[in-house]
């Protein structure tokens, strides 16, 4: 076999998966790891908002927890481009003391990441290039709100962030067509082969294992191809920021392609940016009006009233609410842990596969992204949701035509809906709060709100 064929056989396949918010990443990325065979598999999980639901999510799917590697806290493609280089360096470190070595590297990137950077990568960093493959970009799409999301006016000179995954990808899933008639089917296929005419295109419904591409259709493909992502992108191989010594850099704990990223913020200027030679304008990457809202409460939820909250905060602000999704520890139900996913008004709430473990703290971590959050009016309807103890006198009852819990007080006989507690105790805290970090979350950094 020719030196670099060998060579190209002997690196490291890597899967990038990208997709909007809720399109299904997670939900692939964890059939994949139950599915992976003899294959072992490593991590890299990106996550937008600073409490990192996803990790709790494909944690039980993986062979060792050492195969999870997390970048936290905003976008691959922005702001952490210089830990992708960081994160393989991990992987391959971590891989050393492995009997298997790692046959397949999966990257899910946040639902707002711009895929061609993160590519970009595999061509600018040598020690990268050297060692891994970009096998494939795939891109679930959501049929049900993909056209909602190619619509969402831009400011002008920025990328649609749905519109430039599917663009960029070689393989697009068509997720989630039990949500839609036959005729919008027809129309979010019109619009993706529009973008993109030439990658391949199943359609398929990730959580129903009837509905799913067979493992071999999707790791291991060989479907990256750099003349394509030259014509989508014809200044690709310039589209990093990477300065010369940066993309010639062979030691990853000095690489830094992240600096100048893309976006308001990222358009940093240093010096090394202003000497070099002009290129080509490229779109932004403003994420400048969404952001991410991170809760963390101790104690159990009441279930009525966090029904109430999450039904009375959809009916208005379903629209700008791209994702919200949780783990949540609800009163009632002992060790049972629940998950919440919320994709704009879709919304699915039910038992883990995992319970509490024994030594494990009960707490709700739950996280909204979307468009103009109003942080604070967010974590006090959340706070109210928290389950205390009934005051003195108060017992709960359940009407047996409603099966809704009512509240009366022995002493008065006063009857109420609404549970009479205080709430005073309730233990919230949020991500985007700015005063000091309590035990609870330690090595999350997250300061504390009250
Ligand atoms: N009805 C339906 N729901 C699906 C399908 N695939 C995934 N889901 C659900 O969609 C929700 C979001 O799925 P995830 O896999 O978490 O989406 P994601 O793209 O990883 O989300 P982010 O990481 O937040 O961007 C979950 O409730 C899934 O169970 C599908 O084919 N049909």
């Amino acid at each position: 076999m020719p030196f670099a064929a060998e060579q190209q056989r002997t690196k490291i396949p890597v899967t990038i998966i990208t997709g909007f918010l809720g399109a299904g990443k997670t939900t692939l990325l964890n059939y994949l790891l139950k599915e992976r065979g003899t294959k072992s598999i490593a991590v890299i999980e990106n996550e937008f908002g600073e409490v990192n639901i996803d990790r709790e999510l494909v944690a039980d799917n993986l062979l060792e927890k050492e195969d999870l590697v997390s970048l936290e806290n905003g976008c691959v493609c922005c702001s952490l481009r210089k830990d992708i280089v960081k994160a393989f360096a991990e992987i391959e470190t971590r891989s050393k003391g492995r009997q298997k070595p790692i046959d397949a590297i999966i990257m899910e990137t946040t639902g707002l990441a711009d895929p061609a950077p993160v590519a970009f990568t595999f061509f600018a960093n040598p020690w990268v290039a050297s060692r891994f493959k970009l096998d494939s970009i795939m891109c679930v799409v959501d049929s049900r709100y993909l056209l909602q999301h190619l619509e969402d006016a831009k400011p002008e000179g920025t990328i649609n962030e749905a519109l430039q995954q599917i663009a960029f990808s070689d393989l697009i899933l068509l997720n989630k067509i039990d949500l839609v008639s036959e005729e919008e089917k027809t129309q979010v296929l019109r619009a993706v082969k529009k973008i993109n005419s030439t990658a391949r295109l199943v359609q398929c419904q990730l959580n129903d294992p009837l509905q799913r591409p067979s493992v071999d259709m999707l790791l291991d493909i060989n479907s990256f191809s750099i003349n394509r992502a030259l014509e989508v992108d014809p200044n690709f191989l310039n589209s990093g920021s990477e300065s010369e010594e940066e993309s010639q850099s062979t030691n990853p704990e000095t690489s830094d392609s992240g600096r100048q990223a893309c976006g308001p913020e990222g358009s940093g200027r240093n010096e090394k940016k202003e000497r070099r030679p002009k290129r080509r304008r490229k779109k932004m990457h403003d994420l400048s009006n969404v952001s991410s809202v991170g809760i963390i409460a101790r104690g159990p939820l009441d279930e009525y009233r966090f029904n109430m909250y999450m039904k009375d905060l959809l009916s208005e602000k379903a629209r700008d609410i791209f994702r919200c999704k949780g783990v949540l520890c609800v009163h009632g139900y002992d060790n049972q842990k629940f998950v919440f996913q919320g994709v704009h008004e879709t919304i699915c709430y039910g038992p883990c596969d995992q319970a509490w473990k024994q030594d494990e703290t009960r707490i709700n971590q739950i996280v909204f992204i979307g468009r103009g959050l109003d942080k604070r009016s967010l974590i006090e309807g959340f706070r109210t949701c928290v389950w205390v103890p009934l005051p003195e006198g108060w017992e709960e009852f359940t009407d047996p035509k409603t099966k809704q819990s009512y509240y009366c007080n022995r002493k008065t006989g006063e009857k109420t809906w609404s549970r009479p507690a205080p709430i005073a105790t309730a233990y919230v805290t949020s991500t985007h709060a700015s005063t000091e970090q309590p035990s609870i979350s330690k090595q999350r950094k997250i300061p504390r709100l009250d």
